[in-house]
């Protein structure tokens, strides 16, 4: 009797430690195990998972960053990497080279999801690449991080720039496209200044070793996703997976979305709407028709960027009108 209840008081010691142990790794955020979790799968394999879990899954830093350009297609390469067993990504976007810097590199790990030593963290924030201090400070975080920049035509990155920005505003502050390009006499600094990609690309070059970025085109991943994502992950050096039936064509959204019955799409949570696998409606939205005559001012004073941005990169975009 006496050995019963010693045996029975160890054991509950142990349990005790075990969920103090499980408490002390949720709340300091590195690990998915949780002692309700660790109830609800007591046994078999379950079991062996939640264990191997527990040793192994860890909030990480990332390891490659997708930088830019705001409006050039960076969520929707960033969910459909995200469908790879070994890539994770913390959703949405972090701001914390940009804008958070100062709540310190641990606040930035624990924005991340939890992953396994096998897997790659991703993450993405658009607008890294635009202030050189921000690039700055990705080097000083980890000077060999892989770097992911994507690219689009100049014209239809405007045209998609003016959807997000009007559709913010209310009914009778919408402005036309025209009208939003001529806005306070800005219209070259305006079509400049979101045609000249070479500029940041040079400052990120300046800090950078070329051989760490990967550069890739909007139109590209929106007319063939699965070419696109098997370079971003030959690029980031994850296994390659087979991508047949992944994507499907959504005539509705005009746009890739993913095969509504692929086992990812649980995984991708918030990233994709789980009704038709597609991208959030803020993302794909329908565009301002344009002129001919607009289309050759925008054409003409954004040229100039876009043969800079050759010069600098030594690639061809081959982008419809320049
Ligand atoms: N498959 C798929 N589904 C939906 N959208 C797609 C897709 N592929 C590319 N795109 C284009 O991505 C544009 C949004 O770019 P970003 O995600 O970089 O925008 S943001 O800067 O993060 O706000 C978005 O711009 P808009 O069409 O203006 O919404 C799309 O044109």
């Amino acid at each position: 009797m006496m050995f019963f209840q010693k045996v029975s008081k160890l054991l509950l010691a142990l349990v005790v430690l075990l969920l103090g142990v499980c408490c002390i790794y949720q709340i300091f955020g590195d690990s998915v195990f949780s002692p309700v979790d660790f109830c609800r799968n007591r046994f078999g394999a379950a079991r062996q998972r939640i264990h191997s879990d527990f040793i192994t899954q860890r909030r990480r830093y990332p390891k490659a960053l997708i930088i830019g350009f705001p409006k050039c297609g960076t969520s929707a390469l960033l969910s459909f990497l995200n469908i790879h067993p070994d890539v994770v990504s913390p959703s949405p976007e972090i701001f914390f080279f940009s804008d958070h810097y100062s709540k310190g590199l641990e606040w930035y790990r624990r924005q991340m999801p939890p992953s396994s030593p096998d897997q790659i963290t991703v993450e993405k924030t658009a607008g890294y690449i635009l202030k050189t201090s921000t690039l700055r400070r990705i080097y000083a975080f980890d000077p060999e991080i892989k770097l992911i920049i994507m690219l689009r035509n100049p014209v239809t990155r405007l045209l998609s720039l003016h959807a997000h920005i009007t559709e913010k505003l209310p009914e009778p502050e919408r402005m036309s496209f025209e009208d939003w390009l001529y806005k306070d006499h800005a219209f070259q600094q305006r079509v400049e200044y979101y045609s000249d990609y070479a500029t940041p690309i040079e400052k990120a070059y300046n800090i950078f070793p070329k051989s760490q970025f990967l550069f890739l085109k909007e139109e590209d991943l929106e007319a063939d996703p699965i070419s696109v994502i098997s370079e971003a992950q030959a690029f980031l050096g994850v296994r390659s997976v087979n991508m047949d039936d992944v994507f499907i064509f959504d005539q509705k959204k005009g746009f890739f979305c993913l095969n509504k019955t692929h086992p990812s799409l649980p995984a991708l949570r918030n990233k994709v709407d789980h009704s038709n696998g597609c991208l959030k409606e803020n993302k794909g939205r329908k565009h301002s028709n344009i002129s001919d005559n607009l289309l050759r001012k925008i054409v003409k004073t954004s040229k100039p960027c876009v043969e800079r941005l050759v010069r600098v990169t030594s690639k061809k975009f081959n982008w419809d009108y320049y």
